[in-house]
């Protein structure tokens, strides 16, 4: 039986990932073991199979002992103990969540719907490291797999609407916090109908400059506003979010010799934890947006095609229908102005679980499988 040691379980992407895992019994048939960072001793949590006290993740010996490492602890961790245990002579299998791996020549990213192939190889060859994708391009690749899998896409554009669950939980309290600081600034107003709406916006802007607006996570409004620059400044210009687009599924489809360019903007939007992503496909050729349909549909059993119409688009394609699901709506398929090779697309997924959680989880299923 593997020795699974779980590190930022009780984490938001940790939890969704144990979540997930209940969910479909994957706990049974692994010994799981727990690690903190900060609570050693304390008792596991109840994965309805015995699990002993918390152990330190920081300790090498302990995690030398485990056949596989699953973590969704964050980079920092990552830098601080992978290098010393796989220096420590450890062969076991390293699953993460955060990016610190990801573009290393040992590791695979790990999206089994889109590149079991790569994963397959990858194992094949001995791999031992494998990571979870950046949310956005997860997710894009989980929506538009199937024009990807028919090698039909030359160049793409990726303009994101990114919720404030990828900045992590306190960001979310944040600007719950901040879309209740406006609507109390305007109570008054807003209890009378008769109230002019420009008063409101005004008493809202106003309240959204104040000084006491809560800005510590975000540095800015977000509710009510949006922030078009996630994650560093990288040297071109981009923003490293930005930069992830190309090389990370470029890298995931084993594209890295010949790879397709791939770029946008990323912006941070008021939704909670559910990403969108509009696209500017350059087609290779003229494909009929009913192969184009087909295509996407066939690809895996979570992406659904939307049609282009009002009522369907609002109903299904929007971070509220889609939060808490595995489900990747991909719609607003059109040509666009330019040309018969030029697709539009939208997309949305919940970035904490096909986000997140669920490659990790899935890895974890192909390493059992072995
Ligand atoms: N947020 C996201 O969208 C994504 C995040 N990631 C990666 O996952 C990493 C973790 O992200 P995320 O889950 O948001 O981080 P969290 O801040 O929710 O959790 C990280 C760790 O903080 C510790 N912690 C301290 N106080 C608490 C508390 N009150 N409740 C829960 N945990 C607490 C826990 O460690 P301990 O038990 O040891 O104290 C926990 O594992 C990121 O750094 C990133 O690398 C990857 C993809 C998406
Ligand atoms: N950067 C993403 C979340 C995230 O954690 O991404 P990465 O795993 O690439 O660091 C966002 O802000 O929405």
């Amino acid at each position: 039986m593997l020795k699974v040691g779980f590190i930022g379980w009780r984490g938001m992407v940790g939890s969704v990932l144990m979540q997930r895992m209940l969910d479909d019994g994957d706990f049974k048939g692994i010994e799981p073991i727990f690690f903190t960072t900060s609570q050693v001793g304390q008792a596991g949590p109840d994965v309805g199979v015995d699990v002993p006290p918390l152990q330190d993740a920081f300790d090498i010996e302990s995690l030398k002992a485990l056949d596989v490492v699953i973590t969704c602890q964050g980079g920092d961790y990552t830098e601080k103990v992978y290098g010393d245990l796989r220096q420590s002579g450890w062969k076991g299998y390293w699953i993460d969540a955060a990016s610190t791996l990801r573009m290393d020549e040992a590791a695979t990213i790990v999206l089994d719907p889109v590149n079991r192939d790569v994963i397959d190889a990858q194992l094949a060859r001995g791999a031992r490291t494998f990571v979870g994708g950046n949310c956005t391009v997860s997710l894009m690749l989980m929506g538009l797999g199937g024009l990807f899998e028919a090698d039909m896409i030359e160049w793409m554009t990726s303009m994101t609407y990114q919720a404030a669950s990828g900045s992590g939980a306190k960001h979310m309290r944040e600007l719950l916090n901040q879309m209740g600081g406006l609507r109390d600034s305007v109570t008054t107003e807003l209890a009378d109908p008769a109230s002019a709406i420009l008063d409101i916006d005004r008493k809202v802007t106003a309240a959204m400059r104040a000084g006491e607006f809560p800005i510590d996570n975000f540095a800015a409004p977000l509710a009510g506003s949006l922030l078009p620059w996630i994650d560093k400044p990288m040297e071109s210009g981009q923003s490293k979010e930005e930069w992830k687009a190309s090389v990370e599924t470029n890298k995931i489809l084993g594209l890295q010799d010949n790879p397709i360019p791939i770029d946008g903007l990323c912006v941070r939007i008021g939704a909670m934890r559910s990403h969108s992503q509009a696209f500017t496909i350059k087609l290779r050729r003229d494909v009929p947006i009913d192969e184009i349909e087909d295509r996407l549909a066939r690809h895996n059993d979570w992406v659904k095609v939307i049609p282009n119409d009002k009522d369907a688009t609002i109903e299904g394609l929007t971070p509220s229908a889609v939060t808490g699901t595995l489900n990747v709506p991909v719609g607003r398929l059109r040509k666009l102005a330019m040309g018969g090779d030029y697709l539009t697309a939208f997309t949305v997924g919940d970035q904490l679980l096909w986000g997140a959680a669920e490659p990790l989880k899935r890895m974890l299923r192909i390493l059992r499988e072995q």
